[in-house]
């Protein structure tokens, strides 16, 4: 990359903000700011920490934007994602994302003549072409319209025989919108087959059961859809993915997220889509960290986390690139966006000591996405990245604590040890109870997440350090779908509708500790501040200005 090799790294000091303070930042993973009702949790919950932050002192804490184009989505309807927040959080930049990056090479058919798409062409004379990945509009991990232009774009192109191996969403989603999915892109495949494409959907199952683990907290999740996509195995064989869905669903405490694995059979019984030699394969998420093990298990040769029974010599290609150091997927349809020249980068080559920690489900948000989509260290002597295990196997409402007092242990036990300049966690809890739509459960995992920030805080204060709380976008202030008028929404049973995924609420940011200069306050003159403020932010409380085209800081220093 170019302009690694001529950026200059080093940061002008800060014309008033020492160095050498201890700087704790904590990001409250699904912790966005909600008008106070019973469907807020985190107003439910004992919060007192963050409660204190809230209303100690105004100059101290405020809201910013977290959603929609202030983090590169598409439109200001897309709700913020633990992606394109933690990418803004650390390169202080707003990147264009995945989701719009792929609109574009769509709209422009740019999509059609590069690289990968060519690349997987040469399979089309003779082999199927199979698509696996999430079916859902929630625009985080995927988007449907995207995947049906796919769909018809590469029969347009060539493609005779088409498989959809599709993964339930109810996550980014209302639960149960699985089957409207399904029935949309039922029609196209039939529309394709009157043409004379022979187009279906070869099997199936719920994200969170069936390959959509991430960080490598759970292989046996990507197994079972190994076995399903690739091999054509599953417990469950049903005609058609509608009758699937429904039947699967109808099992009591079934929801779209988990899923069993399925696959279509014919009349004989025999799976219609198995992965053989000859076949193309495109993954068509365009977020990495549910995406990566399947590439792994799809193109490494040397691949010891399950066994894969058969290896078909397939051409595969991403719908990006999910790791840029691990060039993997080697082909994909739409180059990621190259975040460079991150704050962390900056910081450690300007001499600043990092740890970084959370646990296995939100561990790459600190390390690999607060980085640019980089996997590793920019320095082993100046850095050292924890990650403590999560649990596996289990939905986190039956263990709403997760893992945020061990965190914070580790957290305080970093920053007493003085061995750190910075040290920088997720706490987990807000997002992945919340996702799971058990508002009780999301009220003990507000809690705790309160509970791991002041086991932070305290040592901050003992060090006498400086800490900068905020979140990633909104979840656990919001547990329920509302009408425009913002009252709760019913189904036809007459219960409230749970949301299980994140909102569009902004989130806060406190900062505060005896570390902090006396005269340091938030600024009031930036309109629609963002999280791609904070780099900057960050970047002065560590004593150093920011880089020119950095998005400006949140604060100023007064005279007082
Ligand atoms: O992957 C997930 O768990 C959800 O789709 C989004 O949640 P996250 O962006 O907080 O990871
Ligand atoms: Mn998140
Ligand atoms: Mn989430």
């Amino acid at each position: 990359m170019q302009e690694m090799a001529t950026a200059n790294w080093t940061l002008p000091d800060h014309p008033t903000l020492p160095k050498g303070k201890t700087v704790a930042v904590v990001v409250l993973d699904g912790w966005g700011e909600a008008s106070p009702d019973q469907y807020n949790c985190i107003h439910v919950a004992q919060t007192p920490v963050m409660d204190s932050l809230k209303n100690g002192a105004p100059e101290k804490w405020r809201l910013v934007k977290a959603h929609g184009t202030a983090v590169g989505l598409p439109s200001d309807d897309d709700m913020g994602n633990s992606e394109v927040g933690h990418n803004a959080l650390g390169a202080g930049r707003i990147f264009a994302q995945g989701a719009k990056l792929v609109d574009a090479a769509l709209a422009s058919g740019k999509i059609w003549e590069d690289e990968g798409f060519n690349y997987i062409k040469e399979s089309f004379d003779k082999g199927t072409l199979h698509l696996i990945g999430l079916l859902s509009d929630g625009g985080v991990h995927s988007r449907l319209d995207q995947v049906q232009l796919i769909v018809k774009g590469a029969s347009e192109r060539g493609a005779k025989r088409i498989r959809l191996h599709i993964l339930t969403d109810g996550r980014d989603v209302l639960d149960g919108s699985s089957v409207g999915f399904i029935e949309t892109i039922e029609k196209d495949l039939a529309q394709l087959r009157e043409q004379g494409v022979d187009a279906r959907i070869a099997s199936g199952g719920g994200r969170m059961y069936v390959t959509m683990d991430r960080y490598e907290n759970d292989w046996s999740v990507v197994k079972r859809g190994w076995d399903a996509q690739v091999l054509g195995e599953a417990p469950h064989k049903f005609q058609n993915a509608l009758e699937a869905v429904k039947t699967l669903r109808a099992e009591p405490k079934a929801n779209d997220q988990y899923l069993p694995p399925f696959v279509i059979v014919d009349e004989s019984g025999k799976s219609v889509g198995p992965i053989v030699d000859g076949d193309a394969v495109v993954t068509f998420n365009f977020r990495a960290d549910r995406m990566v093990m399947l590439a792994k298990a799809l193109e490494f040769p040397d691949f010891d986390k399950f066994d894969r029974v058969r290896v078909p010599k397939i051409k595969y290609a991403g719908m990006l690139q999910y790791d840029g150091e691990l060039k993997l997927p080697s082909k994909y349809l739409v180059s990621p966006p190259l975040i460079e020249r991150t704050s962390g980068e900056y910081l450690v080559k300007n001499g600043v000591r990092t740890f970084a920690c959370s646990e296995t489900v939100k561990f790459g948000h600190v390390t690999f996405f607060w980085n640019g989509n980089r996997s590793g260290y920019f320095d082993e002597t100046r850095e050292e990245y924890v990650e403590i295990p999560s649990d596996s196997g289990i939905t986190f409402n039956e263990q709403p604590k997760m893992k945020a007092l061990e965190i914070a242990e580790r957290t305080r036990d970093a920053i007493l040890s003085g061995k750190f300049d910075q040290v920088r966690i997720n706490l987990p809890n807000g997002d992945m109870v919340g996702h799971t739509g058990d508002i009780e459960a999301t009220v003990v995992a507000c809690k705790a997440a309160d509970e791991a920030v002041k086991m932070v805080l305290d040592a901050v204060e003992q060090v006498g350090g400086i800490y900068l709380v905020t979140a990633d976008h909104g979840n656990a202030e919001d547990m329920v779908k509302r009408n425009k008028a913002g009252q709760p929404m019913l189904d036809k049973s007459g219960s409230i509708q749970i949301l299980t995924s994140h909102t569009l609420q902004p989130v806060p940011v406190a900062i505060g500790g005896p570390g902090l200069h006396p005269g340091v306050r938030f600024r009031s003159d930036i309109q629609t501040p963002g999280l791609a403020n904070v780099a900057a932010t960050v970047m002065n409380l560590h004593g150093f200005q920011a880089p020119a085209d950095y998005e400006t800081t949140l604060i100023e220093v007064v005279d007082n």
